[in-house]
């Protein structure tokens, strides 16, 4: 028999639509841009062609409309992976759940995700107001235990060796590694945008390693980021959604990139003169080349 989804799981508004994101099957494309700031989200859709649908809950901003004659959403999904297991999750849920009967729709559509956020260079040839896209995520935040079927992503050799190397704390969540999808990253690849693997980190003082006020319990680990290597894989960048969107869109069976504006070298110690101005060029740059 086919399981009914209860009221306190598959959460829904008045007018049907998704509890966090206020989204019905038709506000959404089949191509979803996603940015963390919810004031970028008019910075991308000021590239479409039409603009036919707005809305916003809290941190989350969507508008949908036209480019080049197909249907795409730019969402804003706030900070870090915990808001990324929401709005995936709904996202998901808006084409593959039927929303008035509430039960799992017998085939999945797949929906592609294009993150274009900031991040922090950990290398020193990756310099401020460049663009890297990220081949792998390396998730430090532990989001993906929490799903079955995610030990494909945390049991293998570059774990394993990043652990040792790293001598990581078994007080932290076992770190995985999940790649992008392929095709993606060729079109950045042919765009010149750097690419590598991209630490996703459940803060941004202490987990990326900053030091304000509060020491941190590995001095070096930034250091050891950007030393590691495997198999001629580097890890190049610090952000806060990666891992989590390249997870949860393999175990849903979507196809997803995150592309990210370098903002800050945590080496050199700059920081951009103006990020707005550089992370609108990237947006133009992907949304003429990816649809
Ligand atoms: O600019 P966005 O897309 O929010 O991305 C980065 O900026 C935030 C931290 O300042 C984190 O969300 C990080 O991942
Ligand atoms: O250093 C940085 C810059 C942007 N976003 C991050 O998470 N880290």
């Amino acid at each position: 028999m086919t399981k009914t989804l209860a009221a306190s799981e598959l959460i829904l508004n008045p007018d049907g639509s998704l509890y966090h994101c206020n989204l019905l099957p038709e506000n959404l494309g089949d191509t979803v841009f996603l940015v963390g700031d919810p004031d970028r989200v008019p910075t991308v859709s000021a590239f479409f062609d039409t603009v036919d649908f707005k809305t916003q809950k809290r941190e989350i901003v969507t508008h949908t409309g036209t480019k080049n004659g197909k249907k795409v959403t730019v969402i804003s999904t706030g900070m870090g992976t915990d808001n990324i297991d929401i709005v995936l999750t709904e996202l998901d849920a808006v084409v593959n759940i039927d929303l008035q009967k509430k039960q799992l729709k017998d085939t999945h559509k797949q929906l592609t995700f294009i993150r274009l956020g900031t991040s922090g260079s950990l290398q020193k040839h990756i310099p401020v107001d460049s663009f890297l896209a990220s081949t792998h995520g390396l998730g430090m935040d532990g989001l993906l235990h929490f799903y079955k079927n995610s030990e494909a992503f945390t049991y293998n050799p570059f774990v394993e060796k990043f652990i040792e190397e790293t001598e990581w704390s078994s007080k932290l969540s076992r770190p995985y590694l999940v790649e992008g999808d392929e095709d993606l990253i060729q079109k950045a690849k042919n765009l010149g945008f750097y690419t590598g693997i991209t630490a996703t980190a459940c803060g941004f003082y202490g987990p990326q390693g900053r030091v304000l006020r509060l020491d941190v319990q590995d001095s070096l680990l930034n250091e050891k980021l950007s030393r590691f290597e495997y198999n001629g894989l580097k890890i190049t960048n610090f952000e806060m959604e990666t891992s989590a969107i390249f997870g949860l869109s393999k175990l849903l069976g979507h196809k997803a990139i995150s592309i990210n504006c370098i903002i800050a070298n945590r080496f050199s110690g700059e920081y951009s003169k103006d990020y707005k101005k550089s992370v609108q060029i990237m947006i133009e740059k992907v949304l003429n080349s990816f649809i």
